[in-house]
């Protein structure tokens, strides 16, 4: 039986009614919408109205008749309400990684002279490899990976770009925003961040920090599918100037005009390459229209109470079976996730997934929750640590099928 002050925190939430918007398992808590969101429910219609009427029945007419051309930059604008842009500074295409390459290869060419990328050795893998790769092409390139405590003493005055994620994918920590970048500003630098666990997760405030770059996820907060195509946003004062490196046909000045030489697009369609995937950018819209009306600013403080009361009612079997708390407890520096640290944590995370607490683990020892506050509700959060204790006090954990190394953890 849930604790009435705990039925009462969800009683007096304004998101309340936005779960309903959501596909949600009977019975299973799900505390991954950091790796994969949840499906709202309208994308399972759009979908069948994209395949059967406009691929089905319109089919190349569409790309007038329904907006299919436009919609890289139309879901733009619906994710730059969500971090703090204007509409026509965001633009969605590709993966993540590849508009990372697209982002610090523009980045590269603003700053010429300069050789340095700056990042955090923990960053996200993709990011490190994606400089890495560049570094290849680039030539006369240094990448300066450093823990978190030497990304200041890193910047100089050969730094071109200092490229972050503002969340830690394992343990949930937040940067600084504002501060980074204008540490990397003051030395002449431009800033990358990468939003995969921020954008849809609280309100990011790219204009106001004075972001150059930033690239995100569609799939994780934005519930935009499996392999959803993410974004990309690049500050308006750079546009006129961004030569982008990846010169398709759909970054054209005038695609149909077919002509044998590349102009850019005005604005940000330039960063576009090829045709678009469809129909994941018409999932994408689908579940970009249930962020209408949400006040990011609920949504971050919903996410830190959702947070808070998970680290609170875990603290008691935390210490008792040595989970060490790798999140920060300061409300500034924490993302949506919750991450704690246990030589078991593979087991732990799959007894967990057994008793319907979807969670996941990451290498090395990492158990991490993440926290989608539009369909999570104070009563899993409780919920869920009840199944926790089951799982630590009845030692469910040490079934030997919860050793087995899935290929996708
Ligand atoms: C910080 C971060 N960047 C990038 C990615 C992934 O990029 P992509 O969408 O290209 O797989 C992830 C997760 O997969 C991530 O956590
Ligand atoms: N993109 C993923 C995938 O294709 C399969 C499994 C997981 C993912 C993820 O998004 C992982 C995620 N970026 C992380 O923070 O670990």
């Amino acid at each position: 039986m849930v604790p009435a002050e705990i039925q009462a925190l969800d009683q007096a939430d304004p998101l309340a009614a936005k779960r309903e918007a959501f596909v949600m398992p009977e019975g299973l808590i799900y505390l991954d919408g950091n790796s994969l969101g949840p499906l709202p429910k309208r994308v399972a219609e759009r979908m069948r109205e994209v395949v059967e009427q406009q691929w089905g029945q319109d089919l190349i007419r569409s790309w007038n008749l329904h907006g299919w051309i436009d919609l890289p930059q139309r879901l733009g604008t619906r994710i730059a309400r969500l971090i703090g842009a204007e509409a026509d500074e965001v633009v969605v295409a590709d993966s993540t990684s590849v508009n990372l390459f697209k982002a610090l290869l523009a980045a590269l060419k603003l700053r010429p002279g300069r050789r340095a990328i700056v990042s955090e050795v923990g960053n996200f893998p993709t990011d490190l490899y994606i400089a890495q790769g560049l570094r290849e092409l680039w030539g006369n390139c240094e990448l300066r990976f450093v823990p978190r405590e030497g990304i200041e003493a890193a910047l100089d005055e050969e730094t071109a770009v200092l490229m972050l994620t503002e969340v830690d994918y394992r343990t949930g920590y937040r940067h600084d925003m504002a501060h980074l970048t204008r540490l990397a500003q003051a030395q002449g630098a431009l800033v990358v961040w990468d939003l995969a666990h921020s954008a849809g997760a609280f309100p990011v405030y790219l204009n106001a920090c004075g972001v150059d770059f930033a690239v995100g996820c569609g799939y994780k907060y934005l519930n935009g599918g499996p392999g959803a195509p993410a974004f990309l946003y690049v500050a308006r004062r750079h546009q006129k100037a961004l030569k982008p490196f990846l010169t398709g046909w759909m970054g054209h000045q005038a695609p149909f005009a077919f002509s044998p030489t590349y102009t850019p697009a005005e604005g940000l369609r330039r960063m576009t390459v090829g045709t678009p995937p469809i129909l994941s950018m018409s999932a994408l819209e689908a579940a970009l229209e249930v962020w209408e009306g949400v006040e990011m600013e609920q949504v971050r403080a919903k996410s830190l109470r959702l947070t808070d009361l998970f680290i609170e009612r875990m603290a008691p079997l935390a210490a008792r079976y040595g989970l060490e708390l790798a999140t920060p407890l300061e409300h500034a520096r924490r993302g949506s996730q919750v991450a704690y640290r246990h030589p078991e944590g593979y087991a732990i995370v799959q007894a967990l997934i057994a008793q319907g607490v979807v969670g996941d683990f990451r290498h090395p020892d990492i158990l991490r929750f993440g926290f989608g506050p539009l369909y999570l509700r104070y009563a899993d959060v409780y919920e869920a640590v009840e199944r926790f204790r089951r799982v630590m006090e009845e030692g469910l954990w040490q079934d030997p099928r919860y050793r087995e190394k899935a290929q996708v953890t």
